[in-house]
């Protein structure tokens, strides 16, 4: 059956014989399946795991459009059904290395859980592609199975964490996460096999941070508040804290690593782990060993080596994987089909803020420059619909149309709409919404990121 919006038709090769593949202990099996493939997966023996989520024997997981490892540290026997675009098994991988900062953490929840203070709060950092998310996914797998609740943190705009991308997210995982899915899913009106979790989400609309520090460090600023603050209110998450995914744009030392210590700063970081740069490493120890956190923890920086399995993405693929996560948004997974429905609306019923293009960035002020009344920066320029939001997700937030700028930049998302038409002799825009019935009256944000997504409505 093939779900609409979804590429999901194309059936796993049966006619192929199914290969066996036999992974001595502390190896891994690294594997690509292209978009419109499909490679089912099933653990004949032993044990084995997938970014830190372990596989249930014989249960089949299938893959579509992943790049990915499977690893074992007792070694086991995995049946795979379908063509990889490429496959290898590696013997050597950082997985102790991963494994020993997971059980260095351990530590650090058991004193803050004794003496009822916050658990360590982890900012990845590394160049792109050096595997700072698989490793987030490992390290919060890790802890769920050790029967934590951990907060994941991404403010990775290129790709969403349980959203999709152009956001920034928080959510406190306490289930497993989803072998095929990465993250898992967020609330839907279906049933799941894996339990939803209800994201925290900020819309930047932008696919480079460091393009807009005006924009990125107050929806960071808010992130960290909001996180900081379920650290501080619930039990489970308090002990355990928080593991943060960033950028690799970050990393490359332009702005003196203006936007890492914001992080540092506003989340409170306890531990900075540095993936796969030494100069990177060299320059966050200059800048943070043996600093003080705001309640007096020394923060402490540590190197880990890159994965040899991580993997260059093309800019095609990446852009497959974020048009994946938009149908998805709207459409469900394979698992669970949600249902969106197309509507007209009228213009006079849309609020729309676009970030605007040549906003004075405050932050390239020198310090003691004068900022006159007209100078102040302007956020976002109000806009008409008009034929350039074609094919263009929009993002609903928890702000009214009339409330300041620095209000609508600040407030949560809704949810996302698609526009996938603009009349405008009839003035009137045709939309997808994930659900029926009237558009709240909102603030709405047009930006640039994710870009266009055509063929999402028939
Ligand atoms: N051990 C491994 N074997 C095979 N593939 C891997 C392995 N580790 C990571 N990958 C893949 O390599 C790619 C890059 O990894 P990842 O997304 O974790 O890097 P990143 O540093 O977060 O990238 P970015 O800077 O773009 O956010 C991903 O497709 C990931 O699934």
């Amino acid at each position: 059956m093939s779900l609409p919006g979804l590429e999901l038709s194309a059936p796993v090769e049966t006619t192929v014989e199914p290969t066996v593949q036999e992974l001595k202990e502390g190896s891994e099996w690294r594997f690509e399946v292209a978009f419109g493939t499909q490679v089912e997966v099933r653990l004949l023996s032993g044990n084995a795991e997938l970014f830190g989520t372990e596989l249930v024997q014989k249960q089949p997981y299938t893959f579509t459009g992943t790049k990915a490892a499977i690893y074992t540290w007792h070694g086991c026997q995995l049946e795979v059904h379908g063509e990889c675009q490429s496959e290898y098994i590696a013997e050597e991988t950082p997985m102790i290395s991963y494994a020993n900062l997971h059980f260095a953490l351990e530590k650090l929840r058991e004193e803050a859980s004794t003496i009822g203070s916050d658990g360590p709060r982890v900012l990845v950092v590394g160049p792109e592609n050096a595997g700072k998310t698989s490793l987030v996914k490992l390290l919060t797998a890790y802890a769920t199975r050790s029967g934590r609740q951990p907060i994941a943190i991404n403010l990775d705009t290129k790709e969403g964490m349980l959203s999709i991308p152009g956001t920034l997210s928080a959510a406190a995982l306490s289930s497993i996460i989803d072998v095929e899915e990465g993250w898992g899913s967020s609330p839907t009106n279906g049933p799941s096999p894996v339990p939803v979790k209800l994201p925290l989400v900020y819309y930047m609309g932008l696919a480079n941070p460091e393009d807009k520090a005006l924009v990125y460090k107050p929806i960071i600023t808010r992130l960290a508040l909001s996180a900081l603050n379920r650290l501080q209110d619930d039990g489970e998450s308090r002990g355990t804290g928080c593991i943060i995914d960033t950028p690799g744009v970050i990393s490359q030392g332009k702005g003196s690593y203006e936007i890492i210590q914001h992080i540092v700063s506003e989340f409170s970081v306890s531990v900075v782990v540095v993936l796969g740069s030494e100069r990177l490493y060299s320059d966050m120890l200059r800048r943070f060993n043996g600093q003080r956190t705001r309640a007096g923890e020394t923060i402490a920086v540590i190197k880990l080596d890159k994965s040899g399995g991580c993997v260059d993405r093309d800019e095609a693929y990446l852009q497959q994987i974020r048009q994946a996560q938009i149908r998805e948004y709207f459409f469900g997974d394979a698992k669970s089909t949600l249902s969106p429905h197309t509507q007209q609306i009228d213009f006079s019923t849309t609020s729309i803020y676009k970030l605007a293009d040549s906003s004075t960035d405050l932050t390239s002020l020198l310090p003691g420059d004068a900022v006159e009344e007209s100078m102040a920066p302007s956020i976002f320029d109000k806009v008409e619909p008009s034929p350039q939001m074609q094919n263009a997700i929009i993002a609903i937030v928890h702000a009214d149309p009339s409330d300041p700028q620095e209000t609508i930049r600040d407030a949560s998302v809704t949810g996302f709409i698609y526009i996938a038409e603009v009349d405008e002799k009839r003035k009137k825009l045709k939309i997808l919404a994930p659900l029926s019935g009237r558009l709240p009256n909102k603030a709405m944000i047009w930006g640039s990121w994710p870009e266009g997504i055509t063929d999402i409505v028939g």
